[in-house]
């Protein structure tokens, strides 16, 4: 994608915002509670990306040591993880920041027309507050969850309903993202992708995802 698109498509997490510090401050008051040792953030940002569930679920498998298909398995899962709701509501925009340059950059594509669509796996639950904690969400036409569609990234599920919605081609679309998830989305869509190098993808250099372009930051759209 050389020339400006109509249509972009954002990640949040790592993307956007970065929002480590306050996940971190929930997964350790659900540890604490639970009895179990705290982790630290770049823990935390390499387990950023498939949801909050799976977060937790990698969190306790670390802290109990034990292998991440037993904590799956494990019937108090599903208690744990209210506990872990319940802190990341109260955590959920207190400790996050914007990269620089996001709202700028998302001002300018909203003003030369472009439609602006959020694309996390972040649950609503969360996604919502974040984006209000920062101003974000008069900026976007769509705001597509973790939740919102029966499957989540790198299923195309959720881009291609906006996409379809929105009545314009696959080549007129952009996603932006920070993860190797973000950008097997995109092509499983057939959409170009862009991504950031400053966010989280598994601790491993985004690059190797081989995105169509990587930029340094947000003020590098078209
Ligand atoms: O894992 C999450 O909860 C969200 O991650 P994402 O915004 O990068 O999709
Ligand atoms: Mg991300």
């Amino acid at each position: 994608m050389s020339q400006a698109a109509d249509l972009v498509f954002f990640d949040l997490d790592g993307t956007l915002v970065e929002t480590a510090p306050e996940i971190l401050d929930a997964t350790n008051a659900t540890l604490a509670e639970l009895g179990q040792r705290p982790v630290g953030q770049t823990q935390i940002e390499a387990w950023i990306g498939h949801g909050t569930q799976n977060l937790l679920a990698k969190a306790l498998a670390w802290a109990q040591g034990a292998p991440i298909e037993a904590v799956a398995a494990d019937p108090a899962l599903p208690a744990h993880y209210a506990v872990f709701q319940r802190h990341y509501a109260r955590c959920c925009g207190t400790r996050s920041r914007l990269y620089p340059g996001v709202r700028s950059a998302l001002e300018r594509l909203r003003q030369r027309g472009a439609r602006l669509a959020v694309l996390t796996n972040k649950e609503r639950a969360y996604t919502l507050p974040v984006l209000d904690a920062h101003g974000l969400t008069p900026l976007f036409d769509d705001i597509v969850c973790g939740d919102s569609h029966p499957r989540r990234k790198p299923d195309p599920m959720g881009l291609l309903a906006v996409l379809s919605a929105s009545g314009l081609e696959r080549k007129q679309a952009l996603m932006v993202g920070d993860s190797s998830t973000d950008i097997a989305t995109a092509r499983a869509a057939g959409v170009a992708v862009w991504a950031l190098p400053y966010g989280y993808n598994h601790g491993q250099p985004i690059a190797d995802s081989h995105p169509d372009r990587v930029i340094e930051s947000l003020a590098e759209l078209p």
